[in-house]
C-alpha cells in the first residue's frame, strides 16, 4: 500500500504549539508491502536494513513501523517491507508517509477495514507517540491527500489555497541531509525563549496568506522563512537556496520541520535559473 509525502507551505513549528499551519500532499510516495512469513521480519530498503522483530525493537529507524504494528495488536507473524521515493528525514513527511503507509498495509493485510479517519489518529498517535510532540499536521495530510488548515489540532480543507498556488509552478530543492530529526529539531525549538513571540508573527503571516492572491503568498513565504531562520531552525545552505530563489523572483522557503532538508520555490524558473539552482542542491524536483 502507497502513501504519499507533504510540503508545509506555513506555519511550520508553531502548529505543534496550537497556531496554524497550511499543507499540501505531493506525489512522492512510499510504499509499504506484507506477505506472509514464519516470523515477524521488516525490511527497510531506503535504510538497507533487515531485521526480525525483537531485534528492530532495539535500533532507532525502525520506531514508527514497530509502534504501528505494536498499536494495532496484530498476532500472526508477516514479512513487512518499506521503500520510499521521499528522502528519508528532509522535511517532506517521511516519517508520516512510512506510518500511514504501514498502517494502510496492515488494515489491508488483517482484513481491519480501518476507515480513513481512523487511519489518520492512529498515525498521528504513533507519530506523537515516537517522537513525544507532533501536531496532525503530516499525518492528516497524507491520511486524507489533501491540501489542509490545521489549527489547535483541528483540520479543514483548503483546496482554494491550493488552486491558487497550483497557478504557478512549485519546486522542490532538497538541499542537504539533515543532522537531526524533527523530533530533535522540535525539542531545540521548545528550549527558544523568544518562540511565542516568534510564532505570533508566524501566525500573521499564515492567515494573511490564505486568503491571498499567488503573488503576496511569494512575499509571504519569504517571511515566513525569515521567522523559521530567527527560530534557529535554518541553516547556510538552506538560506543561500532561499536568497537565489528571491533573487530570480520566486517565493521560497524551507519546509517541515529544517536543519537542513528542502526548500519550496513557487514561481517559473527559466532553464539558466533551474542549473543555477541545481548547482547547489543535491536534486530540484517539480511538485
Ligand atoms: N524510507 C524509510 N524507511 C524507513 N524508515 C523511514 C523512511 N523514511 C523515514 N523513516 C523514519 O522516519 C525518520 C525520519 O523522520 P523525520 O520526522 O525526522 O523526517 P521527515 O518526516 O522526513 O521530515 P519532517 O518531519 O520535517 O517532514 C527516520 O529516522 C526513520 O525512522
Ligand atoms: C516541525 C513540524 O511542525 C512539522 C514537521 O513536518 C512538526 C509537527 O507539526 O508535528
Ligand atoms: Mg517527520
Amino acid at each position: 500500500m502507497k502513501a504519499k509525502g507533504k510540503v508545509i507551505f506555513f506555519g511550520e513549528h508553531a502548529v505543534v504549539y496550537g497556531y496554524t499551519a497550511l499543507s499540501l500532499p505531493i506525489n512522492l510516495s512510499t510504499n509499504v508491502n506484507i506477505k506472509k512469513n514464519d516470523n515477524l521480519v521488516i525490511e527497510l530498503k531506503n535504510l538497507n536494513k533487515k531485521l526480525g522483530f525483537e531485534e528492530a525493537k532495539k535500533d532507532k529507524d525502525f520506531r514508527y513501523v514497530i509502534k504501528a504494528i505494536e498499536l494495532l495488536k496484530v498476532k500472526e507473524p508477516f514479512f513487512l517491507s518499506v521503500s520510499s521515493e521521499l528522502p528519508v528525514s528532509c522535511g517532506l513527511g517521511s516519517s508520516a508517509s512510512v506510518v500511514v503507509a504501514t498502517i494502510r498495509a496492515l488494515s489491508k493485510f488483517f482484513n481491519l477495514n480501518l476507515p480513513k479517519k481512523e487511519i489518520a489518529k492512529l498515525s498521528h498517535r504513533v507519530e506523537r507517540e515516537v517522537q513525544g510532540k507532533a501536531s496532525i499536521t503530516d499525518t492528516y495530510t497524507i491520511s486524507y491527500e489533501r491540501a489542509l488548515k490545521i489549527r489547535n489540532n483541528e483540520f479543514s480543507f483548503i483546496d482554494e489555497f491550493e488552486k491558487t498556488v497550483r497557478e504557478e509552478k512549485l519546486y522542490i530543492a532538497y538541499v542537504e541531509e539533515r543532522e537531526m530529526k524533527t523530533a530533535d529539531l522540535i525539542k531545540v525549538v521548545s528550549e527558544k525563549e523568544e518562540k511565542e513571540e516568534i510564532f505570533k508573527e508566524i501566525e500573521e503571516i499564515t492567515r494573511e496568506a490564505l486568503s491571498s492572491d499567488v503573488e503576496r503568498i511569494k512575499e509571504l513565504m519569504l517571511e515566513n522563512h525569515k521567522l523559521l531562520d530567527k527560530l534557529g531552525v535554518s541553516t547556510k545552505g538552506l538560506n543561500r537556496v532561499v536568497r537565489l530563489a528571491k533573487k530570480f523572483g520566486c517565493g521560497a522557503k524551507l519546509t517541515g520541520a529544517g536543519g537542513g532538508g528542502c526548500v519550496i520555490i513557487l514561481g517559473d524558473l527559466n532553464e539558466e535559473e533551474k542549473e543555477l539552482i541545481e548547482k547547489i542542491v543535491k536534486s530540484l524536483y517539480l511538485a
